[in-house]
This record gives C-alpha cells, sequence and structure tokens, in this order.
C-alpha cells in the first residue's frame, strides 16, 4: 500500500533528520527513506567517528607530553582495535539516540533507496524498492561522497576517508593527498596515532579558504609535530603495488604504505530520477533559490547537494529551515559566511565571517579594520602549551564581520565569535563583557578590547 505524507524526506543525514524532527514538531505528517544509516555522514563516516579518533590521538599526545607537565607517564603504543571499539561505541549510542528521537517524534523512517517516480500537480511520489511513498513536498537529502581525481584508484591501500576509517592497523609511513580540511584533520590524527606523515597539496598553502597567517600557523605546528608538509604541489599519479604506495608529486616520488586521498567531496544526485522529474542542477549540485525552493514546486533540497560550505550544522540550519518553510512560515536564511567552521586538528583552526582580505574587497580596505591577539598573551593557552592567536576584522565604526583563530582547543570559542557577527555586535558592545579568567576565551575578548581602542594584556 502506497504510505501517503505531508512531507518526504530522501536521505537521512544531518540535513533529511533535522528537516524530519522540526516537521514533525510543526504537525506535520514524514516519511524519511534512508537507504542506509539515520545520521548519515556526519554520525557514521564523518564528524563524530573521526573526532573520536582525534581524541585518542589528542590523549596519546598529552601522555608524550606528560614530563613536561611533571607527570610520569609512557606511551606504551596505541593499540587500535581499543581506539575503533571506543569510536564505535560513541556513534553507535548516537545512533541509537537518533533512531529513538525519530521513533518518539512519529518519523515514518523507510529504509531502502528512494528515487522520484512522479511529480503531479499536487503530489511527488518517490519509489523505494517497488513501494510507492507520497508526499505533498518532497525534500532532497542525500547528501555528498568522497570525489576520485583522475590520477588515483581506490585500491587495498589507497583509500578516501570513509576507507581510512576501516583501517585495522597504524600505517608506519602515509601520505595524505590534499590538504583541506579533511586532509589537514587526517594529517594530524593519523601522526598523533604514530604514523610518519607526509601531507600534500596542490594550492600554494593549506586550508586555502582560511586566513593567510592561519594557513602559515598550521603549516608551521605541523612541521613542528613532524609531519612533512608539501604545498604548492598537485599530486600527478598514485600507483599501488602489493606492498606499497608510490606517489608522483613535483617531480619527487615518495613510497609509503597507505595513501588517503581527500580532494573534495561531490554531491549524491546520479540515480534519483532528477533528470525525469525537471528538478535543475548546476555543476552536480541541486539549483536552489536562497530559501532551498528548487525549480520544482513543492521539491526543496538541503545540506550537501546544495553548493557552499559541506557542513554538518550548516545542513541542521537548512532542515529546520525548509520544514518551517513548508509549514508557511518564512525564516530569514543565514548568509552563508555566518556559518561557524572548525578544523579539529592538532592546532584547531575556527573561523566564521569574512577574512581580512575578502571584507576589504568587500567594504574597502579603508573601511576594514583588523586585530591579531597572540595566545601567547593568554594565561589558559599558556597553561596548556598552546599557541596560536585570534584575529578579529570589523568595519569602521560598525560590527564584527570576522574572527579567525588557531590553537589548541579553538573550537570551543567560535560559538562566541558567531553570534558577535551573527548578531552584528560591535567590538564597544562586547568589550566591557570581560571574560572569566584565566579562559581561553578571554582571548576573543582581548580582541574586542583591541578593537574598541582599549587593549588590555598586549603590548603596544
Ligand atoms: C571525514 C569527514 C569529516 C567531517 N567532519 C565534519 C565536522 O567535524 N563538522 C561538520 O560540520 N561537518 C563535517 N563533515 C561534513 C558533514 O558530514 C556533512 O556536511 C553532512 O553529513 C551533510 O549532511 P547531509 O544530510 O547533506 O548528507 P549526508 O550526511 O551525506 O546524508 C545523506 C544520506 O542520504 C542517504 N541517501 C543517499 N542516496 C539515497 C537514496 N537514493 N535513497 C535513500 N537514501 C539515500 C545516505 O545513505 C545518507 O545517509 C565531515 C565529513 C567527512 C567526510
Ligand atoms: N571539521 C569539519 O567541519 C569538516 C571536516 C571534514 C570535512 N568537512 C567538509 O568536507 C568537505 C570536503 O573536504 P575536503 O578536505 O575533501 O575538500 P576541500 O575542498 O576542503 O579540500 C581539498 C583539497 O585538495 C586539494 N587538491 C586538489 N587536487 C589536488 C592534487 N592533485 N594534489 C594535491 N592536492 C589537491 C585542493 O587544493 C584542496 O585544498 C569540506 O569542504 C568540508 O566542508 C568538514
Amino acid at each position: 500500500m502506497d504510505l501517503v505524507r505531508d512531507v518526504v524526506v530522501l536521505g537521512g543525514g544531518s540535513g533529511g533528520y533535522a528537516t524530519a524532527l522540526r516537521a514533525t514538531q510543526l504537525g506535520l505528517s514524514v516519511a524519511l527513506v534512508e537507504a542506509d544509516k539515520v545520521g548519515g555522514t556526519c554520525l557514521h563516516r564523518g564528524c563524530i567517528p573521526t573526532k573520536a579518533m582525534l581524541h585518542s590521538g589528542e590523549v596519546a599526545d598529552a601522555v608524550r607530553a606528560a614530563a613536561g607537565v611533571g607527570v610520569l607517564a609512557r606511551l606504551d603504543g596505541v593499540d587500535l582495535t581499543g581506539v575503533r571499539a571506543y569510536r564505535d561505541g560513541v556513534v553507535n549510542r548516537l545512533h541509537r539516540g537518533l533512531a529513538g528521537l525519530l521513533r518518539g517524534r512519529n518519523v515514518d523512517v523507510v529504509t531502502g533507496r528512494g528515487r522520484v517516480a512522479e511529480v503531479t500537480a499536487s503530489t511527488v511520489v518517490v519509489e523505494v524498492d517497488g513501494r510507492r511513498v507520497i508526499g505533498r513536498h518532497l525534500v532532497l537529502a542525500t547528501g555528498s561522497r568522497p570525489r576520485w581525481p583522475s590520477w588515483a584508484a581506490p585500491g587495498p591501500r589507497v583509500l578516501d576517508s570513509d576507507g581510512a576509517l576501516a583501517l585495522e592497523a597504524i600505517p608506519a609511513r602515509l601520505a595524505v593527498l590534499g590538504g583541506g580540511v579533511i586532509g589537514v584533520e587526517m594529517a594530524s590524527l593519523w601522526r598523533s596515532l604514530g604514523a610518519e606523515v607526509v601531507l600534500v597539496e596542490a594550492a600554494d598553502r593549506l586550508v586555502a579558504a582560511e586566513e593567510p597567517a592561519v594557513s602559515a600557523a598550521l603549516a608551521k605546528a605541523l612541521r613542528a609535530r613532524g609531519i612533512t608538509v608539501v604545498t604548492g604541489a598537485p599530486v600527478a599519479a598514485v600507483t599501488e603495488s602489493e606492498d606499497a604506495v608510490e606517489i608522483e608529486v613535483d617531480g619527487e616520488r615518495h613510497t609509503v604504505d597507505v595513501a588517503i586521498v581527500a580532494v573534495g567531496r561531490e554531491p549524491v544526485t546520479a540515480d534519483l530520477g532528477l533528470e525525469a522529474a525537471g528538478v535543475r542542477t548546476e555543476g552536480g549540485f541541486i539549483a536552489v533559490d536562497e530559501r532551498l525552493h528548487t525549480n520544482v514546486p513543492r521539491v526543496w533540497a538541503v545540506g550537501d547537494l546544495v553548493t557552499g560550505y559541506a557542513l554538518a550544522h550548516r545542513a541542521f540550519g537548512h532542515g529546520i529551515a525548509v520544514a518551517e518553510r513548508i509549514s508557511g512560515a518564512d525564516p530569514v536564511p543565514v548568509p552563508e559566511h555566518h556559518i561557524p567552521r572548525v578544523t579539529y586538528s592538532d592546532p584547531e583552526i575556527a573561523s566564521v565571517g569574512l577574512t581580512t582580505a575578502a571584507a576589504q574587497a568587500l567594504h574597502g580596505a579603508e573601511n576594514v579594520t583588523a586585530t591579531t591577539y597572540p595566545l601567547g598573551g593568554n594565561g589558559r593557552s599558556q597553561i596548556l602549551g598552546t599557541t596560536g592567536f585570534v584575529h578579529m576584522v570589523r568595519l569602521n565604526d560598525g560590527p564584527v564581520i570576522g574572527v579567525h583563530a588557531i590553537g589548541a582547543r579553538m573550537g570551543e570559542q567560535i560559538g562566541q565569535a558567531q553570534l558577535l557577527v551573527g548578531w552584528e555586535a560591535h567590538p564597544e558592545d562586547a568589550a566591557p563583557h570581560l571574560a572569566a579568567h584565566p579562559t581561553q576565551n578571554e582571548a576573543l575578548g582581548e580582541a574586542a578590547l583591541a578593537l574598541a581602542g582599549k587593549p588590555l594584556h598586549a603590548h603596544s
């Protein structure tokens, strides 16, 4: 029998399940079609498992550094089986929690691969393994997958980020190809777990979307951790043999045990029946207006299917907004650059808003002021033994429009920066609210104090 609901969501990752949860809160009935497990990339192959493994790496590094804080401890090694068990435990608990949440909100989860079969004047029909699931509205949320370049092919020793999570032993020598967010996190993680790592990036700097000073500080910190960082050098070829992988880059050859390819992700739009349904795509992504509506009435798209930052919280935000629009409200779209970004490497990178160069290009260099507060002046960062900085950008006599930070735990600071930027706070508004001492949060406060013309712990 056909399943008929107000909303059919195709894909149960961050974007899809957020749509479903918000829609049922608003009194809409929802069918959520998921080919694999609810939670999608972020929960099963992305955010959560990688951050759990990064935490294992952080613990290993803390033991290595223990003597420096007077603690006698010795690292006997890292047991990847134990790391995987811990990681999988975290993922499984969250997965059970999410499944329970969806059940509790009366979301009908339909397991199977769906494709759009028919769009009529008032309904959208999705076919799932021969079964018809019909909605007044359809929300496309099939996400993204690793992109493979022409110069590499998957193999037992040549992996993407999904394959890296399945590794059963820590490679002695590892190459990470691509120095974007995934590449940097992978390099940091496997170095902490004990691998010799070479990180290769085609562009002239790592994480090229960040402030240039952040990229420079990151490269310096990773090199100090023993990672070989090669920039301005596109990988030309990857050749796998039975017992090694040869990487050809910049006329040089690197021989490693395993290579992880991390040169970006691509949207999952193939075989969804989009062409027949008349849903327009652009460069592989679903074409949407600023309210995430496609060109076909009552068909929407959320998350990694929509060009922009491929981030879980962006997908959550999309899902919530689309559910509200379907129910008749019209939430204001959040500007893309107001979405916070964190790279969870050691050191961490966190940013929100415009870079200095982007702000100058948009508003004129004479209308923009920026300040950099070094973590060397921050007590808590000194205690943690981290270096780095907080860089804050403002419009002259206007709001904070960008915050960019690097250093241990900087990801935890970005929430406040996000509110400063999102709520268009002036540094003068923030300056009187002195942060608790000693916290790393004070570094943000110091930057605001400096931009308000009254720096405190800063050498003039
Ligand atoms: C290694 C890695 C680390 C990451 N770390 C972070 C991080 O720390 N923070 C962060 O914000 N983001 C992170 N991301 C990005 C984040 O995972 C994505 O932005 C997010 O998962 C996008 O959500 P989505 O709902 O658009 O798609 P997805 O999570 O990809 O979900 C899509 C779902 O659709 C299902 N599906 C696909 N086709 C069909 C079909 N035809 N029928 C039914 N179901 C289908 C899939 O099985 C999948 O479950 C990371 C990504 C990776 C790869
Ligand atoms: N912490 C997080 O929020 C997080 C973590 C992981 C992934 N993600 C999301 O996943 C997306 C994909 O991540 P990604 O790192 O794969 O993509 P990316 O686009 O961020 O980086 C890919 C990098 O590969 C480089 N590259 C391309 N061809 C190359 C070549 N021939 N040789 C060497 N380098 C080459 C590019 O210059 C680029 O810097 C990100 O955009 C991000 O939004 C987010």
